[in-house]
């Protein structure tokens, strides 16, 4: 049953005991396009149109796992000092736990992260209901072994750096209120070394590596074909087999 599209992928073997909920890690540098591949995996699963209890399919971003700053790391983050992609920087703990209690089919909440304050938002939190899947995505979701081998499924967001770099100024500009010289200057210090020693050599551990992410539309096609081939509404879903049904179904 592999598919010579997906070559070699030890853990996929057992094609009948897909778990549920099925893990896929979307790891790759900033600005990559990782919640950007995410989202059209969704949309192509036709989960966008069902609303957030009813979906089958869930993202949740490594970001969420920020730990909290104490007041000094926390004045180095408003200059763009602190270090951030650093695997340090992650509440490790609370992630693998999230992970298993989501892999356990538990129901979890999530508190979102405000870039802008640089702490996670107690405010903004996400429910995470059982779901045949689950994308999670971050800079460093492939660092840690214990979350590593967590996946069903991982895929590394391959973009060229610059078209990365570009990407992360528009956005942080936009997005996380900061300032031209600030990001430049956090990006050659901190963001850029850190992506090469930390995030790059994760990349082998990729079972599809998608270069130019979310405008790779064949690779995403693939991916959901393979998404939608193992998750078979003959196989047993955690909630009815009308919402798995919609898993399987194109979007148009
Ligand atoms: N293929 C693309 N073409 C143009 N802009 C994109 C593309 N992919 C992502 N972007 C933009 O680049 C920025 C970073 O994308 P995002 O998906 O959030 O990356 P990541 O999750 O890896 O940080 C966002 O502003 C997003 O809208
Ligand atoms: O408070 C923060 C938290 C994170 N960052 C930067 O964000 C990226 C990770 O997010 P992506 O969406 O994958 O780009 C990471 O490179 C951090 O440097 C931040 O600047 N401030």
């Amino acid at each position: 049953m592999a598919s010579p599209v997906w070559g070699d992928l030890p853990h996929l073997n057992a094609l009948d005991k897909i778990p549920r909920p099925f893990l896929i890690g979307v790891a790759g540098g900033t600005a990559s396009g990782k919640s950007t591949v995410c989202s059209k995996i969704m949309e192509q699963l036709g989960q966008t149109s069902l609303l957030e209890n009813n979906r089958m399919v869930t993202i949740i971003s490594q970001d969420s796992f920020y730990r909290d700053l104490t007041l000094e790391e926390h004045k180095r983050a408003t200059k763009g000092e602190y270090n951030f992609d650093h695997p340090d920087a992650f509440d490790t703990e609370l992630m693998l736990k999230t992970l298993l209690d989501v892999k356990a089919g538990k129901r979890v909440e999530l508190p979102a992260y405000d870039y802008v304050a640089h702490k996670r938002s107690p405010t903004s939190t996400a429910i995470i209901h059982c779901s045949d899947v689950v994308l999670f995505e971050g800079i460093l979701v492939f660092y840690f072994p214990e979350i590593r081998d967590l996946f069903n499924m991982r895929l590394f967001v391959d973009t060229d750096p610059d078209i990365r770099l570009s990407r992360r100024v528009l956005r942080d500009i936009e997005e996380r209120g900061r300032e031209l010289d600030q990001i430049l200057s956090q990006y050659v210090q901190l963001v850029k070394p850190a992506f090469e020693e930390f995030c790059l050599p994760t990349k082998k551990y990729a079972d599809v590596i998608i270069p130019r992410g979310a405008d790779n539309v064949v690779a995403i096609d693939l991916i959901v074909q393979h998404i939608q081939e193992l998750l078979r509404p003959n196989r047993t879903s955690r909630r009815s087999r009308n919402n798995s049904d919609s898993i399987v179904e194109r979007p148009h």
